[in-house]
């Protein structure tokens, strides 16, 4: 029985079919499922809430597929530096004094953040795990959690990682009426051992998961790596037989052709983290090579300490313009497939079934942006201006799972006050141990 349905009308609804990118009319969601977007209202339809879609357009929710939410933290506490200076003297000494409540509030910060800008689902990688699925349940939030594992230690904490890796994962797998879900996840070739890394691919099969980890980030890892190893970090990965799982890599900046197209061929997902690579000096990653050779592209934020914010908007025009500018191409990367990449193929990216687009049949996960702003006008081309104009400040309404969470801007699952106040604190408390 349908105990709850919404009724939209008058909206405008970006579909991002090839055929029409943008539906006039209503839309109807009844529990957690869109069932009907069309330009007639079905006769007979009664709806429990009725929301006025004038001037309003409803995206796919945004789906974020790479970040670490609770380095919120330590947002602006180390920016102008390379990845590794960055790491080594700045994230991992304070890192290395977060406890539970830290990462509880950092992260409730970053879902707060990634809520009211459109987010609808995100992966984090991280320590403190269950804390970050706390939030992920009281938020509404949908999202892929893993406890992100680093090897740089004795035998024994790598077994005790390894340990709580899966034991998060068959924990919480399916939990939050299904809004979570797993992976495992090593934290880099660099930073794990390649008999640790085996060690998550084997957890990876027995438990039927996907894997994730960071990858060709920057030129110094994939020297170090063949350095180490004598292979460039894909063939080492390939070797070690991590592609034999559906598997998603953050960054891969530096890549060339035959790597390209090994990804391919293991059809390995790749999150392209723009505005991180830009403000840590990684590079530019080759995503219209990608692309073409037929990758599942999508984007990501990375942590908010290496971004600095949780804007998937930002990232979404970041990947519009700078395979332009990279390519001298006017053509590439356009805004519908920007968007694509931001929605359905972040689905793809992290093994959610029946979210990414606005379709009947697909859950709930949508936004409304408010259109009637001077940056939105003409009423040209509403895709292009979600992607060239648009910010996180524009979005209005939320739903995930056909649940409302965010209503005029403001999030109704979560205390933006109390999570602001606790957020300050945590990190006041940081400097002081
Ligand atoms: C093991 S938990 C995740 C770990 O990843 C670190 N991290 C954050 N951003 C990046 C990045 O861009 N590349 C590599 N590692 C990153 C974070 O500080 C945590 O320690
Ligand atoms: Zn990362």
């Amino acid at each position: 029985m349908t105990t709850n349905k919404w009724l939209i009308k008058n909206g405008a609804y970006a579909v991002n079919r090839d055929e029409k990118a943008v539906v006039h009319g209503y839309m109807i969601i009844e529990d957690s499922r869109i069932t009907y977007i069309g330009e007639e209202l079905p006769a007979g339809e009664e709806a429990t809430e009725v929301v006025d879609g004038t001037g309003l357009l409803f995206l796919p929710g945004l789906i974020n597929t790479h970040g670490h939410a609770a380095m919120s933290l330590l947002r602006g506490y180390g920016d102008d530096m390379v990845l590794q200076e960055w790491l080594q003297t700045k994230m991992w000494p304070m890192e290395a004094k977060f406890t539970a409540s830290d990462v509880y509030w950092g992260t409730s910060l970053s879902v707060l953040e990634m809520l009211k800008g459109g987010t609808t689902a995100f992966l984090d990688m991280y320590d403190h795990m269950d804390e970050v699925a706390k939030v992920v349940e009281q938020s509404g939030i949908r999202a892929s959690l893993m406890r992100g594992a680093i090897g740089l230690c004795s035998e024994e904490e790598q077994r005790a990682k390894l340990a709580e890796a899966v034991a998060f994962a068959k924990n919480w797998h399916g939990q939050a009426g299904g809004r979570i879900t797993a992976m495992m996840s090593p934290h880099a070739p660099y930073t794990c051992p390649p008999a640790f890394i085996e060690q998550f691919v084997q957890a990876a099969h027995d438990l039927n998961l996907p894997l994730h980890t960071h990858m060709s980030e920057t030129a110094a890892e994939v020297e170090q790596n063949v350095r180490e190893y004598g292979l460039r970090p894909v063939a080492h990965l390939d070797k070690l037989g991590f592609f034999s799982r559906p598997s998603l890599v953050a960054h891969a900046v530096h890549l060339n052709d035959e790597e390209i197209a090994l990804l391919a061929e293991r059809k390995v997902a790749v999150s392209h983290n723009p505005g991180s690579n830009l403000k840590l000096a990684s590079g530019v990653a080759r995503v219209t090579d990608l692309l073409k050779a037929g990758v599942i592209v999508s984007l990501g934020t990375d942590g908010p300490a290496s971004n600095n914010n949780l804007d998937m908007f930002e990232e979404m025009r970041l990947a519009a313009l700078i395979h332009k500018g990279v390519t001298g191409d006017p053509t590439a990367v356009p805004a519908g497939e920007a968007l694509r990449m931001a929605t359905e193929y972040g689905a793809k990216s992290i093994a959610l079934k029946e979210v990414g687009a606005l379709a009947a049949g697909n859950k709930a996960d949508f936004i409304a942006l408010n259109m009637d702003q001077p940056h939105f006008l003409p009423k040209t081309d509403l895709v292009s201006h979600a992607v060239y104009s648009a910010s996180a400040k524009d979005v209005l309404h939320v739903w995930v799972d056909g649940r409302q969470v965010v209503k005029n801007g403001e999030c109704l699952t979560m205390d933006e006050e109390r999570i602001k106040h606790e957020a300050q604190a945590a990190f006041t408390g940081l400097l002081s141990r």
